[in-house]
């Protein structure tokens, strides 16, 4: 597509309505139901970098921090941890969202024409300068924190790149990971949960085969969330192809194949550090699960369609707070 589709914005950008300050805050943190008409171009980069989705990648920043067992209270480590949430946040998540926005602009602007591209807020050629700059900015920073951790193996800037390569292959043709249902989720999953965990891992100790293999199975709850995302949009997706699990599996067995995937995967690295003694670690792990479930059963199970935004916000807490518990027991045993 070229520029001259989004050349005219002032004929499609709507100004936006008085006083709607929680719609305007969608917009600036990229959340749906955003307030169109923004005009300034920093707030719309800003909007096309989504900011809202930058808190689950910082988060596995500080649960691989954990899990190095290296972490220590000083300024230095404090600067180290918050430069590496700068590149897992705004500049690597940031570059993806924004490649996800410019491969999605044509079926945004029938599902959500006031995002930035579809409403002509800002040209092709300047989204796709931004995608360069967030890239290598973020590749940058992952070098420079290699070098800060004496790496002799630049394990940061490789994850960086492989991460990129990822983000691309989910939202760019002719793969589109994200129109198959178990590849896409995983991805999601997975570059939610494992890659920020190995680089604040990597960031501190030495990132090892059983923290890289027990993350992967992490990603699997991971993958379980990411598909409850997807009921909110399945009639869209099965008119546009789109396999996603609830598309493929009809509602309910896609529900539970969330759940099961969710619960069954935190209880898997429950056993696993009951199997390396961190019993203390693994009953608070089981004990955050107990909640989840509690939620499923209330809201999620009962009505996907109607409840998945009310489940996610209950039971996530728990979820991501299991991230940390686990994090720290795999730090204290030294794994
Ligand atoms: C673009 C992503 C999700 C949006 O998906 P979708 O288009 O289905 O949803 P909307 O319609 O609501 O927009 C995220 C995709 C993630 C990707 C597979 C990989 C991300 C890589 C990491 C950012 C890399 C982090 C490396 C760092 C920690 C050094």
């Amino acid at each position: 597509m070229s520029d001259s589709s989004v050349s005219n914005p002032s004929d499609r950008v709507k100004l936006p309505t008085n006083g709607d300050r929680g719609a305007k805050t969608r917009q600036l943190l990229g959340m749906k139901g955003a307030a169109p008409g923004e005009t300034s171009i920093w707030k719309i980069r800003l909007q096309l970098m989504k900011p809202i989705t930058w808190i689950p990648l910082i988060w596995g920043v500080i649960c691989g921090a954990a899990s190095s067992g290296e972490y220590t209270w000083s300024l230095e480590n404090l600067l180290k941890i918050a430069v590496c949430m700068v590149l897992s946040g705004p500049f690597m998540t940031g570059y993806t969202q924004t490649v996800n926005e410019y491969y999605d602009r044509e079926i945004d602007a029938i599902n959500e024409p006031y995002r930035p591209i579809p409403s002509g807020a800002i040209p092709l050629s300047q989204v796709i300068a931004q995608i360069i700059v967030l890239l290598l900015g973020g590749i940058g920073l992952a070098y420079v924190l290699d070098v800060w951790a004496g790496h002799e193996f630049p394990t940061i800037t490789c994850i960086a790149i492989g991460g990129a390569l990822l983000a691309y292959i989910y939202s760019a043709p002719p793969l589109k990971l994200k129109q198959n249902g178990w590849l896409g989720t995983y991805a999601l999953g997975s570059s939610y949960i494992a890659l920020p965990w190995w680089t604040g891992h990597a960031l501190f100790g030495d990132l090892n085969w059983t923290i890289v293999i027990l993350t992967l199975i992490y990603s699997f709850a991971g993958l379980g969330i990411a598909v409850v995302n997807d009921f909110k949009s399945i009639e869209g997706d099965r008119q546009l192809g789109l396999k996603s699990l609830p598309v493929m599996f009809g509602v309910t067995a896609a529900a539970w194949i969330c759940v099961l995937t969710i619960d069954l995967f935190q209880a898997a690295i429950a056993a696993y550090l009951i199997y390396i003694h961190e019993n203390l670690y693994a009953t608070i792990l089981l004990l955050l699960i107990i909640p989840q479930i509690t939620f499923q059963d209330m809201y999620f199970l009962r009505d996907p369609l109607k409840n998945d935004v009310k489940y996610q916000a209950s039971a996530q807490p728990f979820l991501v707070l299991g991230m940390l518990v686990t994090g720290l027991a795999l730090g204290h045993a030294g794994v």
